[in-house]
């Protein structure tokens, strides 16, 4: 009987399949707060390293490459009838991804990279790793765990229990994968849809060897989360999933282009950061609708829709939102004095007193921004 990884399938199987791939020492249980909710609108098949969760460990052997394991990946897409997917990884996980989208681009739709690299610095630390992984087992490294994976005071203890009970041959394999691995020169190759999310307080792979895959993938997209280190979607999952989403729902991934193009990455970003589980779906639902849906739509200008949309905002004394949009509208190449002139009609249709808020409120961002009332 033919070997395959193990793994864990949820949501229809009609709707476009989404590969999960996990971390070194984790198992698929590192999407557990992320996958589920991904099935509403994905068929997610999440999967196990060798010798670790449920996967054979004589999967891998000594001297393995993020090729083979890349290799195991592909079977298991065939056996399930699988040709073409999305896929995220995180870490060694997205090292597979990365050589997917890089020698195998036919079978990969869409691809997130979530705190991992091009190259995991050099074969020495991995080398050394291995030798005393294969000498002296998993626990002691285990207890580690914490403090590589997350930040100060969190843990998954099921996660740190993975771990350590993983195939010790196995695990130092997958480190002999991780030690050749290096896809620098590659990069610039890749015309997939790439999405790049890092974790603020990674110190395995800090934000810096995310940003170098950023700058060198044509058309990519890097998310910073802060509260953040080597586990991401263990840690901050309303993030990462809100992320994966808009990257890989066509509607939401315009959304989010468009929602950053007129309000700012910093805005974004802050947004994004500030999220919980409680809000994580309306972050979603604005980035869906209002910007993939309404702001995309070219009937009318973004110029046009600053004005209306200003003027909305005055009606309905949102001032708040309407130092936002004066921000957008000067994005959307609206001068002070349009904008004062947009104010001033509200005057007419909403009332001196709102417009008279409207003014002290745009007034304080265009100082910001300009400094361009006096
Ligand atoms: O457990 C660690 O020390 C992090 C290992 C790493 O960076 C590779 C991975 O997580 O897949």
């Amino acid at each position: 009987m033919t070997l395959v990884l193990n793994h864990l399938t949820e949501g229809p199987a009609t709707a476009p399949p989404l590969l999960l791939g996990p971390s070194l020492g984790t198992s698929y249980a590192l999407w557990d707060q992320v996958a589920p909710e991904l099935s509403i609108g994905h068929r997610v098949i999440r999967w196990d390293l060798p010798g670790h969760g449920g996967s054979p460990a004589e999967l891998i052997g000594p001297g393995a490459t993020v090729g083979d394991l890349a290799g195991l990946v592909l079977a298991l897409a065939d056996s399930l009838g699988v040709e073409r997917f999305a896929y995220a990884g995180v870490s060694l996980g997205g090292a597979v991804g990365l050589h997917l989208a890089v020698h195998h681009p036919e079978r990969v739709s869409s691809l997130a990279v979530i705190c991992s690299s091009a190259h995991f610095n050099g074969a020495k630390a991995w080398e050394e790793r291995a030798a005393t992984v294969r000498a002296e087992g998993l626990a002691k490294l285990a207890d580690g765990a914490d403090g590589r994976w997350f930040t100060p005071g969190f843990t998954v203890p099921r996660l740190v229990r993975d771990h350590r009970d993983a195939d010790p041959g196995a695990y130092a394999a997958c480190c002999d994968a991780l030690a050749a691995f290096d896809l620098r020169d590659r990069l610039g190759g890749i015309g997939v849809p790439t999405l790049l999310i890092a974790g603020r307080e990674d110190p395995a792979t800090p934000p810096a060897h995310l940003r170098e895959i950023a700058d060198a993938v044509p058309g990519s997209t890097l998310t910073e989360l802060p509260g953040a280190s080597h586990l991401a979607p263990a840690e901050r999952p309303e993030a990462v999933l809100t992320a994966l989403r808009a990257h890989f729902d066509g509607g939401a991934r315009r959304g989010m282009a468009v929602r950053r193009e007129v309000l700012g990455d910093a805005h974004v970003d802050r947004a994004q950061g500030r999220q919980t589980p409680f809000t994580a779906r309306f972050q979603d639902f604005i980035s869906r609708y209002a910007w993939g849906e309404i702001w995309t739509d070219e009937t009318l200008s973004r110029r046009e829709r600053s004005m209306i949309t200003m003027t909305a905002l005055v009606a309905h004394g949102h001032y708040e939102e309407l130092a936002m949009h004066v921000r957008a509208a000067r994005r959307n190449g609206l001068t002070p004095d349009e904008i004062g002139a947009v104010l001033l009609q509200t005057a007419v249709y909403c009332g001196v007193p709102a417009a008279n808020s409207a003014f002290a409120a745009a007034q304080r961002v265009l100082a910001e921004e300009d400094g361009a009332t006096g």
